[in-house]
């Protein structure tokens, strides 16, 4: 097997220096105190990448994937351990970094790929394409520092990935410019990955390393912790993060239930609840819990678009009441009002005289198809005239992630057809 790229129990350290002035007290009583401490960024990580394949990083903020790449492309070195790398590379790291702000996009070309290695004649040779995959005919003869940084961006992704390099190390362009030139981005790394070349990514963006990658490998506080078939390594770094997701809004969802649970019991609820949710109501039917289930009836904070999910909310009816509305209605985190719906819009008879003391109330959704983001749900109680009896904002805060990368407010159930 030959490897383009081997990395051997690679130890890296940044010193992060105390700018504070130390006070007379640690003046006096550590005089020798260093001003600095080490971080760990990599801690002994072996990674050795087959020629011709693809691999993608993935991993937490802060876990290591930058300074890997960075250390392949020898911007850095590693305080221990080795890295071999066979092959011309070309990095898509701090992109444009090389540019001279007042030098034309055209005169940056030539100074850009020279700096890859590339002759003149090359350079000539490729001039076209590197400007048209760019889009920046127009403002070719432009000094860059008036190029917007999308501009910026796709005149050095274009130079870079036109030096026709052996191995191409690529830190989260999948993320930036428009979607159309993404979309070209990753059609280039497709005909690239045909073409032979080794190819290194960083990105959060998981769907597009699962359809582009060979392997992934899992980076976590600096070290490398899973390495395998993507769709398995992406499935367990998905679980886990849902998982600790759904402990973050767990624990905020806890804190609002406990300000809820402080109120209620009947009484007049015209008042404000503290934190971000806001309640009100003459408190005749009571909205004691609110919980969001899972196909399994299980209580979670976190879903994927278009899974199912039941609401359910448990009410206390203290006083006999002439008319009784139960409503829901979902909010994104920036107050963008998504749906809303109640029994009586949605014609559900709710027979007031039937009704025990405790009742409990279900909204089965089929598919739950918000778009990724944090979201939270207000319910109410009220009559049929709209007075409330409980209303309650905020009540419970969940996330919603999408492997897909569909953009908007929610996800239309459609098909295409081309004819
Ligand atoms: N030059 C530097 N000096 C000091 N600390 C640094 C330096 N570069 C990176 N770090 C720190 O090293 C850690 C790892 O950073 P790195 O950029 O490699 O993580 P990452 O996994 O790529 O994160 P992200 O997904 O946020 O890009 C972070 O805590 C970061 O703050």
């Amino acid at each position: 097997m030959e490897f383009a790229i081997e990395v051997t129990d690679i130890w890296k350290k940044f010193r992060l220096y105390n700018d504070r002035a130390p006070t007379l007290k640690e003046k006096v009583l550590f005089t020798k105190r260093s001003k600095h401490e080490d971080l760990w960024v990599l801690k002994g990580v072996n990674l050795c990448v087959e020629k011709g394949k693809t691999i993608g990083l993935i991993g937490q903020n802060g876990s290591g994937k930058s300074t890997l790449l960075k250390l392949m492309t020898r911007i850095i070195y590693p305080d221990q351990g080795g890295i071999r790398v066979r092959g011309k590379v070309s990095s898509l790291l701090e992109l444009g970094a090389g540019f001279h702000p007042d030098f034309s996009g055209m005169e940056n070309i030539y100074m850009n790929a020279a700096i890859f290695g590339l002759t003149k004649k090359e350079i000539d040779g490729k001039i076209d394409e590197i400007i048209s995959f760019s889009e920046l005919e127009e403002f070719i003869d432009s000094p860059v520092r008036t190029y917007s940084s999308g501009m910026y961006m796709r005149l050095a992704f274009s130079i870079a990935i036109n030096v026709e390099p052996d191995i191409l190390l690529i830190d989260e362009i999948l993320a930036v410019g428009d979607e159309n030139f993404q979309k070209k981005c990753f059609n280039k790394m497709k005909s690239f990955k045909s073409r032979g070349t080794t190819i290194v990514i960083v990105s959060h963006g998981l769907g597009s390393l699962e359809m582009l990658c060979d392997e992934i490998a899992w980076l976590h506080e600096g070290t490398l912790v899973r390495r395998g078939i993507p769709a398995e390594v992406v499935g367990e770094y998905r679980a886990i993060m849902s998982g600790e997701e759904n402990q973050r809004v767990e624990a905020e969802n806890h804190q609002q239930e406990e300000r809820v649970s402080e109120e209620g019991n009947g009484e007049n609820l015209v008042s404000t609840q503290g934190g971000n949710g806001k309640r009100w109501g003459d408190g005749s039917v009571e909205i004691v819990d609110v919980v969001i289930l899972d196909h399994l009836g299980q209580r979670k904070f976190t879903f994927e678009c278009g899974e199912s999910c039941v609401i359910e909310m448990h009410c206390n009816k203290h006083r006999p009441v002439a008319s009784l509305v139960f409503g829901i209605a979902i909010y994104r985190r920036d107050d963008l009002w998504c749906y809303g719906t109640n029994t009586f819009i949605d014609r559900h008879t709710v027979d007031v005289e039937g009704l025990d003391e405790e009742i409990i109330v279900r909204v089965s959704i089929d598919k739950l198809n918000l778009m990724e983001g944090e979201y939270y749900l207000n319910v109410a109680t009220h009559d049929e005239y709209a007075s409330p009896y409980d209303y309650q904002t905020n009540r419970v805060r969940f996330s919603i992630y999408s492997n897909i990368k569909d953009s908007g407010v929610c996800r239309l159930e459609h098909q295409w057809s081309i004819i």
